[in-house]
């Protein structure tokens, strides 16, 4: 043995010393947990027992009530206390149970200056101190944890919440601990060593996301401890860890302002459910509850419950035309944002259109009186502050409105055929006596014209005298004068004709996801109500397939939250023409002091080979850095009959399986996956088929459509039938991208006939042919 290696010994013999002790801690505190819960449960129980006695003592006289209602009041505050004592220590013991498997993964040796001794701190998931207060182990969200992801040796700076701090890092030790026992360990003098990166990365995939929380990367830590930016753009590479970094940045957030930010005010808005399924457990595993999950379109549909929304260029069933295209183009653009703003604000003066409110199948409010009320407060009083006192108006007429209705016929006659049943329900109690009985009539005519005006109010508070769907319409006429529509190559008949298509959807009741938006951005405009101030952090995961309006709609939507958005703009495959310029006008929502983009280049998911070929699929692409990983090169194989292409793809799925790879086979189309799902089947092959996003994804070969396949990741990816006639259009080159970069370490491709021109261009050195 050399000097050296004796040496590595000795020092991994004194840390596995120091681990056993400190899990011998642990276990200790878990015991006095679970004690602290037990007692605060017998506790709660007794008290319980004693507050249900004296109350139930206290009630026989008058003088006592108070006294009664103060010790209630005291009683519950007490149950308040010991309850949080107990759920604080549950939380503690959830922290320990997590603890006790990996106390730590990293430790810090560091002078901080004007300080006598080098001080010496381990990392690991969450923070564990001793009954003397002496810190074992710090969370790797506390401020000074940060500098073991951000810095080399030496001085290094790092933030705290009363401002930044340097020290000289001595040591940054990483360990791999399972059961109890140090595996490995690696001293470094970079950030974090590719040692521990290569081996995390050399792992299988999984259903599930895992979280990064050991080897998060500098850049990455960036993103994760970022408070200044009101809005934070991440423009990253596929793999690059985009989605990782903010899963962390949730737990960061919900650490630094504990007490003050929950995980529902936190929200995140990803690109489908099957997606929000896969990184599930990530926050739950670093002891955080998850944050409210959505997708974009949950988010609008939960509003227009009774229409349809069709989304003509989803899913890539059919093909646009170059008019429909240039069209989106101008519904999706931030000039169109700000024409429904403009628009909206001319309505203080005129335009305004209202519905008839009915009672009883006739006008009970014409729409003519809501326009003279609507128009009948001075110019002081914008949107949504006429719309209030519209409503306002509207209550107290509708008030005055009782007495008088009170008198009418139809009245008379409901009260005459009132069963035993429903007169029983009008009273106040049982079999109620009344002073006379015309007193008897007045009081259940009063009940009936009440109920039945309900409705008339609800219809009030519900906004159902605007006429919103004529009101759109009105806006979209108007917008040949607000917008200059030639710039986006669209004629004034071709607007027309667009307009006239909007109205006979409505009549359908189906409105184009292109519309939803703006139409919900113009009622909200005009009520005032709908957006959530809540909401303190909001998240948009592959923001590239958003609109600069639906951007914007968001921002409009939670003005009070600060906005990460995280993206590839090389993967952009609903949006793809708009999206190049998308961060710049996401930008100009923001204030350019409080925005920062912060870039990330480095891909982490896939070998080297597959991210140089994924790479080179691209043109004038966003930079991506490959990771020094070794793996095959990608396989291209070309076939003239789709049963020889069915037999390849037997056979890799057959090798894919012995190399113990999960593999995914990535069809263009929901038609396409099915097609292969059920030769698989008759091949006697089990491999399961993702429909919809609503299901879960399963253990195992799948078979997914490639719009449903964002955000994931397999140990081996099929791309189906890359031929020239399925992928052809230059902006269908993202999607491509987005296929081809879900795998981690396998790639083959299988083309009928003649290979997509997309893919053809790739220099040859990159791949295989077979
Ligand atoms: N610092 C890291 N340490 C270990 N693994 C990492 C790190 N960063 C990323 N990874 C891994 O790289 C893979 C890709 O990460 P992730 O899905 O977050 O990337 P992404 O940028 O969101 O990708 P895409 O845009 O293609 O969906 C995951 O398996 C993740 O665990």
């Amino acid at each position: 043995m050399t000097k050296n290696e004796k040496f590595i010994r000795q020092t991994q013999a004194a840390e596995q010393r120091h681990l056993d002790e400190v899990i011998t801690k642990i276990g200790r505190a878990q015991t006095k947990a679970r004690q602290s819960i037990d007692q605060a449960k017998n506790d709660t129980q007794s008290l319980n027992r004693q507050f249900n006695e004296e109350v139930h003592l206290s009630y026989g006289s008058d003088t006592t009530n108070l006294e009664t209602a103060l010790s209630i009041r005291q009683q519950q505050q007490m149950l308040q206390e010991r309850e949080n004592s107990w759920q604080q220590s549950a939380r503690q013991l959830n922290t320990l149970k997590r603890l006790a498997k990996t106390p730590y993964f990293a430790r810090l040796d560091f002078h901080e200056h004007g300080e006598p001794r080098r001080e010496t701190i381990y990392i690991g998931l969450g923070s564990f101190s001793d009954e003397h207060d002496h810190f074992l182990i710090y969370d790797w969200r506390a401020p000074i944890s940060s500098i073991y992801y951000d810095g080399k040796l030496g001085q290094v700076s790092y933030q705290t919440p009363d401002g930044e701090q340097t020290v000289n890092v001595l040591l940054k030790r990483q360990f791999l601990i399972k059961g109890g026992a140090i595996e490995s360990m690696f001293d470094t003098t970079e950030t974090i060593g590719d040692q521990m990166l290569l081996e995390v990365l050399g792992e299988k995939s999984s259903t599930q996301m895992k979280s990064i929380v050991t080897t998060i990367q500098q850049e990455q830590n960036k993103i994760i401890r970022n408070v200044a930016a009101d809005l934070l753009f991440v423009q990253g590479a596929a793999g690059s860890g985009k989605t990782s970094a903010i899963l962390q940045r949730v737990a960061f957030l919900l650490y630094r302002y504990r007490g003050k930010l929950t995980a529902s005010q936190v929200i995140m808005f990803s690109p489908n459910q099957l997606f929000n399924d896969y990184i599930e457990n990530v926050l739950p595993e670093l002891g955080e509850q998850n944050m409210v999950q959505m997708t974009y379109a949950q988010f609008i549909g939960r509003r227009l419950p009774k229409m349809t929304i069709t989304d003509p260029a989803a899913n890539f069933e059919v093909a646009q035309t170059t008019t429909a295209k240039a069209i989106s183009r101008v519904k999706t653009d931030l000039r169109f944002f700000k024409a429904v703003g403009i628009y909206a604000r001319h309505l203080e003066k005129q335009d305004m259109r209202f519905k008839d409110l009915k009672f009883r199948g006739k006008p009970y409010f014409s729409k003519e009186k809501m326009a003279e009320i609507y128009y009948s407060f001075n110019e002081n009083y914008h949107l949504a502050n006429r719309m209030d006192a519209t409503q306002e108006r509207l209550i107290q007429l509708l008030n005055n409105k009782v007495e008088p209705e009170i008198r009418k016929n139809w009245v008379a006659k409901a009260v005459e055929n009132l069963s035993d049943e429903q007169l029983q329900s009008l009273y106040a109690k049982a079999d109620q006596e009344f002073a006379s009985s015309d007193a008897e009539f007045k009081y259940l005519a009063r009940k009936i014209v009440t109920k039945e005006l309900q409705t008339v109010n609800r219809g009030i508070r519900r906004f159902r005298f605007i006429n919103s769907r004529a009101q759109y319409l009105h806006f979209l006429q108007q917008v040949p004068y607000l917008i200059d529509l030639a710039s986006f190559g669209v004629t004034k008949e071709d607007w027309n004709q667009e307009v006239a298509q909007v109205q006979a959807d409505f009549r359908d009741k189906r409105l184009r996801l292109d519309d939803v938006s703006p139409y919900l951005y113009l009622f909200d405009l005009i009520t005032g109500k709908q957006v959530d101030r809540n909401i303190k952090f909001v998240f948009i995961d592959e923001i590239q397939d958003y609109t600069p309006f639906q951007a914007a709609y968001l921002q409009a939507s939670f003005p009070k939250a600060r906005f990460t958005m995280l993206g590839d703009l090389n993967q952009a495959i609903f949006t793809h023409a708009t999206s190049s310029s998308l961060l710049s006008q996401v930008q100009k929502l923001f204030d350019p002091e409080k925005t920062e983009v912060v870039q990330l280049t480095r891909s982490y998911r896939s070998t080297k080979p597959i991210t140089e070929y994924t790479r080179a699929l691209l043109r004038n692409g966003q930079k991506i850095d490959t990771f020094d990983r070794a793996g095959d090169l990608p396989n291209i194989a070309i076939r003239a009959d789709e049963a020889a292409l069915h037999e390849l793809l037997l056979r890799t799925l057959q090798e894919n399986d012995q190399r113990q790879l999960t593999t995914a086979i990535i069809a263009k189309t929901k038609q396409e996956s099915q097609d292969l799902a059920q030769f698989l089947k008759t091949a006697g092959y089990h491999a399961t088929l993702i429909r919809s996003e609503n299901q879960r994804l399963a253990a195992g070969t799948i078979i997914v459509p490639a719009y449903l396949a964002k955000g994931l990741e397999f140990d081996a990816v099929v791309m189906w039938n890359a031929s020239a006639t399925r992928y052809h259009d230059e902006d269908e080159r993202q999607l491509v991208y987005t296929i081809a970069s879900r795998a981690m370490h396998r790639l083959t491709i299988l083309a009928q006939d003649e290979l997509s021109p997309l893919l053809s261009a790739v220099p040859a050195t990159l791949y295989t042919v077979e």
